[in-house]
């Protein structure tokens, strides 16, 4: 296999974490002669290179003390054969015995005539140098890169050109996709070899990794171990846009019930009602709380087919249809939590966004409430950005960000829910801990109001699906295909300097929802 770009996969891809990778490793390693995994990386990263910098005249290469350093000389070799000046500068080396694999490839090098030195290129060669390879590095990091390391780190990140990272970037978790300390390199192009792992598709990956590229070494790694968790690709998102046979009529669709607009805040609930209906609703209902205190307009004049309706009709409307779905929290302030017991109790499917999380977070009776829902078979998805995520946890933001996966799993495992962690690379639990990683969009998403959006959008997409498959499932697979469309929807968008307006989101979203369907 060529390395392939992983983000705009039809497919699912299978991600592996640390130990899985290294047991793939070995497997790998065990069936094949010496250092041929080796080798073979070294293939994949000369075809990387040349694909990003097709005309370069030099190159230089970081190479650290294990591993991921042994693949960067490698390549090292191959540059310099196929006439490339090449210089090498080896970091961490100095009284350190390298693993075998790096030590051959360390040996070929010298064979070949690279230049190899322990000192950082001045500012002139660095000035002249095309491409900077960071091979200092790999999944064997742990900890923050220092001293000669974190040195090496600040010349890559001060090239001009494209800068190549071997399997991750210096400085980052490929666990978490958090950075391990300061110094993290600032790649333009990663090639994930052997396994794709997590941490480069969710919190600080994305930016460090710039574009992520994979090569399996032909080595099949989902053939003998479970996927880690998955990035999801655009088949599973199309896989739950709504059928709309001949003869359905909007009762196929379901109601959706929007509970929350306290004052001030009630476009929150209108945004996420309108993202309800385009996501395939039949009908969608507002109850937003400021309707009662002589506040809200009693027709939405954009969006017409919205039913403004009394907070005071809520939990009548929901005792009454029992398929109905129920999206709150949106815009909710304090009053949302009025509503939250009958909602937990008899909402068929529920979506919980900002406000109810907080609510949820402050009192410990609705908390047991959530889970006895689960319990009962009946599900829920929560939506929280980091902080109402670290508020569900007893946590900080600073916390849950350092392990999103973990956090993601532990807050699924602890309500019962499916939770969608959002933030770049967004993630989506099941308490039974499979975790999917959500590879569109990006910061043009940044701005208020967008996670209103991706709520209503989820209560839309649900509130439409037949309920053939087990509950968590589906839930599950509306989350992950209404977060890939929600990032897909800046695809859509002018360009990628301006942000998304919220109210302007989920038009975006259908369009990027028709041309899945395309
Ligand atoms: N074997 C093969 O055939 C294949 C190998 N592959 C390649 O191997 C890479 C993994 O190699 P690796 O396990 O040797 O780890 P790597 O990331 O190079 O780190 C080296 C050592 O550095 C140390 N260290 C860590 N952090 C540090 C810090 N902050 N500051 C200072 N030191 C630090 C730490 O050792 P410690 O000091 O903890 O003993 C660590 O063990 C993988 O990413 C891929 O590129 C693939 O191509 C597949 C084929
Ligand atoms: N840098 C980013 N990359 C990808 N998605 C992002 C980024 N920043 C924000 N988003 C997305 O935008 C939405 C913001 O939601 P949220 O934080 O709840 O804001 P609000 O409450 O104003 O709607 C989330 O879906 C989040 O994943
Ligand atoms: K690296």
């Amino acid at each position: 296999m060529t390395p392939r770009r992983l983000l705009a996969s039809s497919q699912d891809i299978a991600l592996f974490d640390d130990a899985a990778t290294r047991r793939i490793e070995q497997r790998a390693a065990a069936g094949r002669p010496e250092h041929a995994l080796m080798a073979r990386a070294g293939v994949g990263l000369l075809r990387l290179a040349r694909a990003i910098a097709p005309h370069a005249r030099s190159a230089w290469i970081a190479a650290g003390p294990g591993n991921n350093g042994g693949d960067g000389l490698v390549l090292a070799t191959w540059l310099q054969r196929a006439g490339m000046a090449v210089g090498v500068t080896l970091v961490g080396h100095a009284g350190r015995t390298l693993p075998p694999d790096a030590a051959w490839a360390l040996a070929e090098a010298r064979a070949a005539g690279v230049t190899l030195r322990e000192d950082l290129p001045d500012a002139a060669t660095r000035a002249r140098i095309d491409l900077g390879i960071d091979a200092l590095l790999g999944f064997g990091q742990k900890r923050a890169p220092e001293g000669a390391l974190a040195d090496a780190i600040a010349a890559l990140n001060g090239l001009r050109g494209p800068v190549m990272s071997v399997d991750a970037p210096t400085g980052l978790s490929t666990a978490t996709g958090a950075k391990l300390g300061d110094a993290v390199v600032r790649a333009t192009h990663t090639l994930a070899l052997l396994t794709a792992k997590p941490g480069l598709f969710t919190g600080a990956g994305r930016e460090a990794c710039g574009e992520i590229w994979f090569d399996d070494l032909d080595v099949h790694p989902a053939d003998d171990e479970p996927a880690s968790a998955w990035l999801t690709g655009a088949g599973t998102a199309a896989k739950r846009l709504p059928r709309r046979g001949q003869v359905a009529n909007k009762g196929t669709f379901g109601d959706v019930h929007v509970a929350g607009g306290a004052a001030g805040m009630v476009g929150a609930s209108l945004l996420a009602a309108h993202a309800a209906s385009l996501a395939g609703a039949g009908r969608v209902l507002v109850h937003a709380h400021s309707s009662d205190k002589g506040g809200v307009l009693p027709v939405d004049v954009r969006h017409p087919e919205l039913m403004l309706r009394p907070v005071a009709e809520l939990q009548q409307a929901i005792r009454d249809n029992r398929k109905a779905t129920v999206v709150a929290g949106c815009g909710g302030g304090d009053d949302v939590a009025s509503e939250l017991p009958g909602g937990l109790s008899n909402a068929h499917r529920l979506v919980l966004d900002a406000d109810a999380l907080n609510a949820i977070a402050r009192d410990a009776g609705l908390r047991a409430q959530l889970r006895a829902r689960g319990a009962r078979g009946l599900p829920t998805i929560l939506t929280p950005h980091p902080l109402e995520a670290a508020r569900l946890l007893a946590s900080t933001a600073a916390e849950v960000q350092a392990d999103r996966l973990a956090a993601a799993r532990r807050l699924a495992a602890d309500t019962g829910a499916v939770v969608v962690l959002k933030g770049s690379g967004t993630l989506v639990a099941t308490p039974h801990g499979r975790v999917a990683v959500n590879p569109s969009g990006d910061a043009r998403l940044a701005t208020a109001g967008t996670g209103d959006v991706l709520a209503g959008w989820i209560a839309g997409l649900w509130s439409a699906q037949p309920a053939t498959d087990a509950v968590v499932d589906l839930a599950f697979d509306v989350a992950r295909a209404a977060a890939w469309i929600h990032g897909r929807a800046c695809d859509f968008t002018a360009g990628a300097r301006l942000p998304l307006v919220a109210g302007e989101l989920a038009a975006h979203m259908a369009r990027a929802a028709h041309s899945l369907a395309d």
